[in-house]
């Protein structure tokens, strides 16, 4: 291990890693980030830890779950936790699954074929972005060599594109690649404004890479990031629409405001995840964590709530299931994790969450994940909550 001792206050050293020395030398998501950072260009470290305008959103995901403390349970545990969840028929070995982030090409050579195999090898859910830079079919296959006898589940993430012939084309991609699930993100009625991609310049893909979804859709299309057309004017009738025009499920993803929750379920969808888009579409929106009790009042067990923003610990993980959530997803230490050491860091960390999430669940005295209730969960001292 190069990693050095920690300092006396606590706080790793990130800097000392060496990547030579093997990942067990990584402890904690956070030291993911320094190394990425070292490693990668600045313009692309800029755009995947970046958000929207001041940033505010992208501090308040983690902030809201400083803002919580656990209150443990005693005397109750097992030994044996089962930290599995299923998902619209689809198991995942633990409630952690990947948020789609658009271009892993740009940190790793090997981009999304490299997050596929992490996330099979980890049994995990993978959301692959319609904006990757490796095709879903092949994502896919990927994911199926590399889980060997398992069952790799994969969800595709979909930008409605107002021409509905692009759509369906989008639909057959991922329906023919044996995608499980869609997630509609509709967050993006007209894209966020990522300040630092301004001044860096930074819109567009370098040449040697393309949205390989995108390309030859349905003529001669390059697969150019421009290509992506977000639309303000979509509204519930696309969803309807959609609804009528595919039979795998259907989430929504950066349902934000309660009604619209309800809205959603009245329209049939089958799932929703509470996403703020990682802070990179409006910016001062609250943290995902701070609205999930009310998003999961107004959902009342209809269908499966899922959040993302902020998540780093298993303590993150354990307080959002607590509150309500089916499981939960992460963008941000994913690409870390693949810019550090391509699908051997994806995997690893992956095991830190797994590997924290069942510390958590044995600390609060729980025997699984249906013994993670609300009760659990206090403001922390000093929080206005
Ligand atoms: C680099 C990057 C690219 C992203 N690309 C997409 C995307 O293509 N589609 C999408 O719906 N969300 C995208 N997101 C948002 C993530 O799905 C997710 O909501 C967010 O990253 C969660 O917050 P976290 O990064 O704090 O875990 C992206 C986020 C990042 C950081
Ligand atoms: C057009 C690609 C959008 C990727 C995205 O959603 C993000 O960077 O947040």
């Amino acid at each position: 291990m190069s990693v050095a001792a920690p300092e006396a206050n606590g706080a790793a050293r990130p800097e000392a890693f060496d990547p030579g020395s093997g990942l067990e030398a990584m402890l904690t998501v956070r030291e993911f980030e320094a190394v990425a950072q070292r490693k990668l260009d600045p313009v692309h470290y800029d755009y995947i830890a970046g958000g929207s305008r001041d940033e505010v959103t992208v501090r308040a995901n983690e902030d809201g779950f400083g803002r919580l403390s656990l209150l443990p349970r005693v005397l109750r545990g097992s030994a044996q936790r089962d930290l599995s969840v299923t998902l619209f028929g689809g198991q995942s070995s633990m409630p952690v699954l990947i948020s789609p982030t658009a271009f892993h090409r740009l940190v790793c050579a090997e981009g999304e074929i490299a997050t596929a195999r992490a996330a099979a090898r980890a049994g995990t859910i993978m959301i692959a972005s319609m904006a990757s830079t490796v095709a879903v079919g092949e994502v896919a296959a990927a994911a199926r060599a590399a889980a060997g006898d398992g069952d790799p589940t994969l969800w595709f993430q979909l930008y409605l594109q107002p021409d509905m012939d692009d759509t369906t084309a989008l639909i057959a991609r991922a329906t023919d690649a044996g995608c499980r699930a869609l997630v509609v993100t509709v967050d993006s009625p007209v894209l966020g404004a990522n300040e630092r991609n301004q001044r860096n310049n930074f819109d567009d893909l370098p040449p040697e890479m393309a949205c390989e979804n995108l390309r030859n859709l349905r003529g001669d299309e390059p697969g150019n990031v421009r290509q992506i057309a977000m639309s303000p004017e979509l509204s519930w009738e696309h969803i309807d629409w959609l609804r009528e025009h595919t039979r795998l499920p259907i989430l929504l993803k950066g349902v934000l405001h309660p009604e619209d929750a309800r809205i959603a379920i009245a329209h049939g969808i089958d799932g929703l995840l509470l996403s703020n888009h990682g802070g990179r579409q409006l910016d001062t929106v609250p943290a995902t964590i701070d609205l999930l009790p009310e998003f999961v009042a107004a959902v009342d067990g209809s269908v499966p709530v899922l959040l993302d923003g902020g998540v780093r610990r298993g303590t993150d993980v354990v307080k959002a299931l607590a509150l309500g959530a089916a499981a939960v997803g992460v963008g941000r230490p994913i690409v870390w994790g693949l810019a550090t050491a391509g699908e051997e860091g994806a995997t690893r960390v992956l095991e830190l969450l797994r590997d924290e999430v069942d510390h958590t669940v044995a600390l609060c005295g729980a025997r699984g994940l249906a013994d993670l209730t609300p009760d659990l969960v206090r403001p922390a001292a000093g929080s206005r909550r």
